[in-house]
């Protein structure tokens, strides 16, 4: 379904309650799967977490995780232990594109058995689950860590832990300070010095608890992005959230600051309020935050400023390769922007076109990063309802702060 956000305004003073992080949901889902004495709240309602809930529960020879990139991964890992199960682990097209082959030969090493099903190194996976007893494992770190994370949430429960040695540069760092922060809150010692992380196996089990799941920051972004936008004095307001995440995203309080945007963190909100700064040419390395990306050069051509963002070599293997999707659909809206294998540079825009059908690819962060363009000029969103990928009430939680949307 495509829709069309004609040029619109949001309220002077709004709110917006987001649902919990896609990232700590995804983990903690599969963490009381391991230990089920554990509570949790504020769960994420995103595609991927409501995914991930039935693969956990699934006893079926084929789960099919669709789109949901940190699901596979982490799935890979939760089913090789499970003892005499046996299982397919599929995606969508574009998941059999989205490369596994570091996390599996990780996992072989530690004496795994997973097969490849279709091309070596991608999805379909088969797996039969097995103890594993080998407990020392290196592996490169610079693709994604979510391969990493999938080892330590599976690492309390083999036989002697873990000792991972992570070679290369590390990307995405605070993803994986976020895993062993959640192993930490439920007893399970850990530690990440210089590039060896140790997991320690779980002696005894841990102490039952509730947790609660922080908002998601990445879907924050946006809204971001909107005050960024907006005419001064405008405030929104976005629960729940808290100072001390653990989401690198939150790194957009500092970001942001740079477009005019301060953000004030009160009980358990954050309020965005538009002030009236002087925005210039913005550059960033983005290796530790890369689902911001998007937000952020939409931002930089929607204020009709440059900008230059680094540490990008990820987001080509992600729902889409992001870095040429960014490229086509801003160069449509007559921006310009040159972009290699891991970097972005925006040109200042001169003009922002308008009525574009902005193309989102089955990308839900493309059809939300250019969501804000509306409040400069109409556009049309393509497939719009991609969104729910991490965000299913997004149009909606548009619409009550005073987009005018039609289908
Ligand atoms: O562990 C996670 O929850 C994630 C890690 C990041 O992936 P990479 O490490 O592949 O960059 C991020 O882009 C993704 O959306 C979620
Ligand atoms: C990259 C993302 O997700 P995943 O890798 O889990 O598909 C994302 O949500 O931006």
């Amino acid at each position: 379904m495509h829709i069309t956000l004609q040029k619109s305004e949001i309220a002077k003073q709004c709110s917006v309650q987001i649902t919990g992080s896609k990232s700590e949901s995804n983990r903690l889902l599969l963490l009381k799967a391991l230990y089920p004495q554990f509570e949790l709240e504020n769960i994420s309602n995103s595609d991927d977490s409501n995914l991930m809930t039935k693969a956990l529960a699934s006893t079926d020879a084929i789960v099919d995780i669709h789109h949901a990139g940190t699901a596979m991964r982490f799935l890979t890992a939760f089913f090789a232990i499970q003892e005499g199960r046996e299982v397919t682990l599929t995606g969508s097209k574009r998941m059999k594109e989205r490369p596994i082959q570091i996390l599996v030969e990780a996992l072989q090493n530690l004496g795994a058995d997973i097969t490849y099903e279709e091309n070596f190194g991608y999805p379909p996976i088969k797996i039969k689950g097995k103890k594993l007893i080998k407990n020392k494992v290196s592996l490169q770190a610079n693709v994604s860590s979510q391969y990493i994370s999938a080892l330590l949430l599976i690492a309390s429960r083999l036989e002697n832990g873990l000792e991972l040695t992570l070679e290369g540069k590390i990307t995405s760092v605070p993803y994986i300070n976020m895993t062993l922060s959640l192993l930490s809150e439920i007893g399970i010692e850990n530690s990440f010095n210089g590039n060896t992380i140790t997991v320690n196996p779980s002696t005894q089990n841990p102490r039952p608890k509730t947790l609660v799941v922080e908002s998601d920051w990445s879907s924050a972004s946006y809204y971001f992005s909107l005050a960024a936008l907006s005419s001064v004095g405008t405030e929104i307001t976005l629960s729940s959230y808290k100072k001390d995440s653990l989401q690198g995203d939150s790194v957009l309080v500092e970001i942001y600051k740079h477009f005019g945007v301060e953000t004030q963190f009160e009980n358990n909100t954050i309020i965005l309020t538009k002030t009236n700064k002087e925005v210039g040419p913005f550059s960033f390395d983005l290796t530790h935050a890369p689902d911001i990306a998007q937000t952020i050069a939409v931002t930089c051509f929607a204020l009709k400023i440059p900008c230059d963002l680094t540490g990008l070599h990820t987001l080509k293997i992600k729902e889409t390769d992001r870095l040429v999707a960014l490229k086509t659909e801003i160069e449509k809206l007559g921006g310009q922007v040159d972009i290699t294998d891991a970097s972005l540079h925006l040109h200042k825009a001169e003009t922002i076109k308008s009525d574009v059908s902005i193309a989102t690819y089955n990308d839900h962060r493309m059809a939300m990063a250019f969501a804000p363009i509306a409040l400069k000029t109409s556009v049309i969103i393509e497939d719009a309802m991609v969104v729910s990928k991490s965000y299913p009430t997004f149009w909606d939680d548009l619409g009550a702060i005073g987009f005018k949307i039609t289908k």
